[in-house]
């Protein structure tokens, strides 16, 4: 990780970049691939299994014996720790749930607004180099609660063709309606333009790749709606001298381990823990069965020293990580000062790996910058919220004049007639 101390303000844009796939090359991939599956759906599918993943599958639709099968292979300890999980998911997004909310804005003029489920939604699995069934909880809990009728789930097979026994597990514990292999932007393509086997969906969910992320950003121009642009994991640890070293090495290498593309940002208030932190690396570094891709994600990750505890916020929401640990004495004063990241683990003992899978918040975030606009997966992702509104005699006789006026300067007469075509009425 390379140092930086103080650094001048014009060079953040420059220290925020993450690592990224060439922009031309990585666009033009992702379209090969949309285009293929639009042309020839499954064929497409099944050739780019192939090609990608390696093995070579006929039928795209898991089966009930395989998920039975999956649910047999899977120790119990396993499968406890997986419904834990699942319901303090389900207990921080049922308190997610809005009540209608009625306003009378004026006398016999009454507005309310009402969430309603998306009927059909598709959520992504990564399965690329970790089975990340966690990830089935983050998106399907919720889409269960919200009330979507369909939900699709794609990942990847591995090389014998099948999908990780934990994923088709919480899969069927959340009430995913169907399950498909496939992977990447295929997958992504399979669900905004439909295949023979893979349904049509109206939102596309699910963190991934480069490859998954820019196919989920290609398929809205073509007015797909997708959660969010949710790429490769990153995580921002601010800390001071009441840090623990250890603590603060394993949750860089936490997120460092996710891929070879993530980032880990260190931002301290002086360089005296520096070489303790760095040590601490090293050594457990060594322990990590993927030391080789959490190495080349520390290549990539960057230490910012910043002594002033105010511009070290600013540097922080100009970098607006996806995940953000705070380790410093005044930490929850710190942490609502926060206005650009994705997910916030306050004090020594609140690691960014324990949201990851269990507290009960979303693990699915914005990742790249996408935090400064951009909020994680919630229950009102799979919702939209329609608008409606009931008018009196009283409050057409109240408020028409007024539209009447605003559609006569807006030189929109059929506008105005729709008013005052019943307010004649009324005389
Ligand atoms: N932001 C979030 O909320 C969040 C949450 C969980 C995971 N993640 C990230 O998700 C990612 C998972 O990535 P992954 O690769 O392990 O799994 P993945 O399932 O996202 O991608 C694997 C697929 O990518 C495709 N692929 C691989 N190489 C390709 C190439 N050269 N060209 C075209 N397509 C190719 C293949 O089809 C393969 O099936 C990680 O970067 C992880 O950090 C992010
Ligand atoms: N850290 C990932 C989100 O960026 C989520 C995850 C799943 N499993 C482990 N981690
Ligand atoms: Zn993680």
């Amino acid at each position: 990780m390379k140092i930086y101390s103080n650094p001048l303000q014009e060079t953040w844009t420059e220290l925020s970049k993450r690592p990224q796939l060439e922009l031309e090359f990585l666009d033009s991939s992702v379209r090969n691939v949309l285009n293929r599956v639009k042309k020839s759906g499954d064929d497409a599918l099944r050739e780019l299994t192939l090609q990608y993943d390696k093995v070579s599958i006929q039928e795209l639709r898991v089966s009930e014996a395989e998920l039975a099968e999956a649910e047999k292979s899977l120790p119990a300890s396993l499968k406890q720790a997986i419904t834990t999980a699942a319901a303090n998911i389900e207990k921080f997004h049922a308190a997610q749930k809005r009540d209608v909310m009625t306003v009378e804005t004026l006398p016999g003029v009454t507005c309310w607004r009402k969430g309603v489920a998306i009927d059909k939604v598709g959520i992504y699995i990564p399965g690329g180099s970790a089975p990340l069934f966690s990830t089935v909880l983050m998106l399907g809990v919720p889409a269960k609660l919200a009330g979507c009728k369909e939900v699709v789930l794609c990942s990847p097979p591995d090389k014998s063709g099948k999908i990780n026994a934990a994923i088709l597990f919480a899969a069927k514990l959340v009430g995913v309606t169907r399950i498909f292999k496939a992977g990447g932007a295929q997958a992504i393509a399979a669900m905004a333009f439909g295949t023979q086997s893979i349904p049509k969906v109206h939102k596309i969910f699910g963190p991934g790749n480069q490859y998954v992320t820019k196919a989920k950003q290609l398929v809205m121009e073509e007015g797909l709606a997708i959660d969010m642009p949710a790429g490769p994991s990153e995580v921002l640890v601010m800390a001071d001298e009441t840090a623990d070293a250890s603590f603060i090495a394993a949750d860089l290498l936490s997120q460092a381990e996710h891929g070879e593309d993530s980032q880990v940002m260190l931002v301290l208030n002086n360089d005296s823990m520096v070489s303790a932190i760095q040590n601490e690396i090293s050594k457990q570094l060594d322990q990590l069965p993927r030391k080789a891709i959490a190495e080349k994600s520390l290549a990539n990750s960057r230490v910012i020293i910043i002594n002033d505890q105010a511009t070290a916020l600013d540097f922080i929401n100009e970098y607006a990580p996806e995940h953000l640990i705070i380790n410093t004495k005044n930490a929850d004063a710190v942490a609502a000062a926060v206005s650009n990241a994705g997910s916030v683990f306050i004090g020594n003992y609140s690691p960014e790996a324990i949201g990851d899978y269990a507290s009960g918040t979303n693990h699915t975030l914005p990742t790249n910058g996408f935090a400064k606009a951009f909020a994680g997966v919630s229950l009102e992702s799979f919702m939209k919220y329609i608008t409606f509104q009931k008018l009196t005699e009283a409050g057409i006789k109240t408020l028409g004049p007024v539209v009447e006026e605003m559609a006569e300067a807006e030189q929109l007469a059929g506008h105005k007639r729709a008013v005052t075509i019943r307010l004649e009425k009324l005389k």
